[in-house]
């Protein structure tokens, strides 16, 4: 494990369950959520998802008490949190938002160290721990942490609400469609991340969104709300696409579902290939005759931490005389749980056929190669048949 992981083990998921939980707003004729009943196990992430209105916010924001409950019973740890101090407990719960809902008049560090220091902890830790996150959530703490919002893109602005979230390293995690607002390649990446950090924490997470292809993603298990937060089915992606409940879950995940199979195979559970790697920084004279003598034509180059930055052809890395660190983000870069449809999308824009696969804290593991991808989805095609 890395070095700057150590505070965070201690701090695993509670269990979180809801006891027949209702609340009808004033002038509705039926409840928005009509007696909601479940259980989220310890480091489950758990995706809300259901048509529009169906309640799948208010029944969240009842998690951390934002909305009060008309009735029903919210147990963390075996603990009802209905007799609970709200302020206190909304301290003690994550709560990340689509846009990351930072104040724009505080910087980066001091929005992520917003619940740290309303729990007083001491100053030193405090900027510890945002430097660990922002680390986390792949933003260089020395660039970023007295960046204000509107210096950043919104896809840094939603890393920084995903560090905020984490903050003080509470158990529960809730996320309100917290990707919803960036492009679908950073929202990829977002998710990827998300993923990775989970392996590391294993958080109980519960999300809403709107997209069944994240949920299927991200999900360990997936609740599939109708309309008054009645559960339509509440179980494992795998399930749900295999043995959709009934016509509505069928409906609403929609056709395609063996293209779905893509969303949920990991770029991990394939073999990585390994070809050459080198250094920045490395003189160029000493990389080519080894890759060449390798039989390969190109170069995966990594940094000093181990993460790729550039996967360049000899004859571009020829007109060197060091290995170069590149100025520009790379698109060719997936995370091992990254699914295979993320993957192919990576492959597009890539000139090498494949796709470079990163571990925690995005260290270079290999390359997974188009072939390897289409030969595998040959082979699903197959077994459709
Ligand atoms: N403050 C409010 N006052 C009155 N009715 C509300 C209020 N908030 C939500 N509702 C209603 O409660 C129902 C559930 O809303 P909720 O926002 O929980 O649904 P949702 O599934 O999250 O919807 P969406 O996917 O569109 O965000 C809807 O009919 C909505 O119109």
């Amino acid at each position: 494990m890395n070095q700057t992981a150590t505070t965070e083990q201690a701090g695993t998921g509670a269990q979180l369950e809801l006891v027949d939980v209702v609340k009808q707003y004033a002038g509705q004729k039926a409840p928005a959520v009509g007696g909601l009943s479940l259980t989220v196990e310890p480091g489950e992430t758990v995706m809300f998802v259901g048509p529009s209105g169906c309640g799948k916010t208010t029944s969240l924001k009842m998690i951390n008490r934002l909305i009060e409950p008309d009735s029903g019973r919210i147990l963390i740890d075996g603990e009802d949190i209905t007799a609970h101090d709200p302020t206190r407990l909304r301290r003690s719960i994550g709560y990340v938002i689509q846009g990351g809902g930072l104040l724009p008049h505080m910087t980066v560090a001091d929005n992520v160290g917003l619940v740290p220091g309303l729990l007083h902890w001491e100053r030193d830790r405090t900027a510890e721990r945002v430097d660990e996150l922002l680390d986390m959530v792949g933003l260089d703490p020395h660039v970023y942490r007295d960046r204000f919002p509107k210096e950043l893109s919104g896809g840094q602005q939603q890393r920084v609400g995903v560090a905020r979230g984490l903050a003080a390293d509470p158990p529960i995690v809730l996320m309100d469609e917290p990707f919803g607002a960036v492009d679908p390649i950073t929202r990829q990446r977002l998710q990827d991340e998300l993923m990775s950090i989970q392996e590391e924490l294993r958080k109980t997470i519960v999300c809403v969104t709107h997209d069944i292809d994240e949920a299927i993603k991200l999900g360990d298990r997936i609740l599939i709300l109708q309309e008054g937060a009645h559960i339509a089915q509440y179980d494992a992606p795998e399930t749900i696409l295999a043995s959709p409940a009934d016509d509505f879950v069928a409906d609403f995940i929609g056709s395609g579902s063996k293209l779905k199979q893509l969303t949920l195979q990991r770029v991990g559970e394939l073999g990585l290939s390994h070809p050459q790697t080198c250094r920045v920084g490395e003189p160029v004279a000493e990389v080519v005759p080894r890759v060449e003598a390798a039989g390969e034509r190109s170069v995966v180059v990594l940094d000093e931490r181990d993460r790729p930055r550039e996967w360049l052809f000899l004859r571009t890395l020829a007109q060197h005389r060091t290995v170069p660190a590149p100025g520009h983000a790379l698109q060719t870069v997936v995370d091992h749980r990254s699914t295979l449809s993320d993957a192919l999308d990576a492959m597009l824009v890539s000139s090498h056929g494949g796709a470079m696969v990163t571990g925690a804290r995005d260290r270079y593991l290999g390359v997974i190669s188009y072939d390897t991808v289409t030969a595998h989805i040959q082979g699903l095609q197959k077994e459709a048949l």
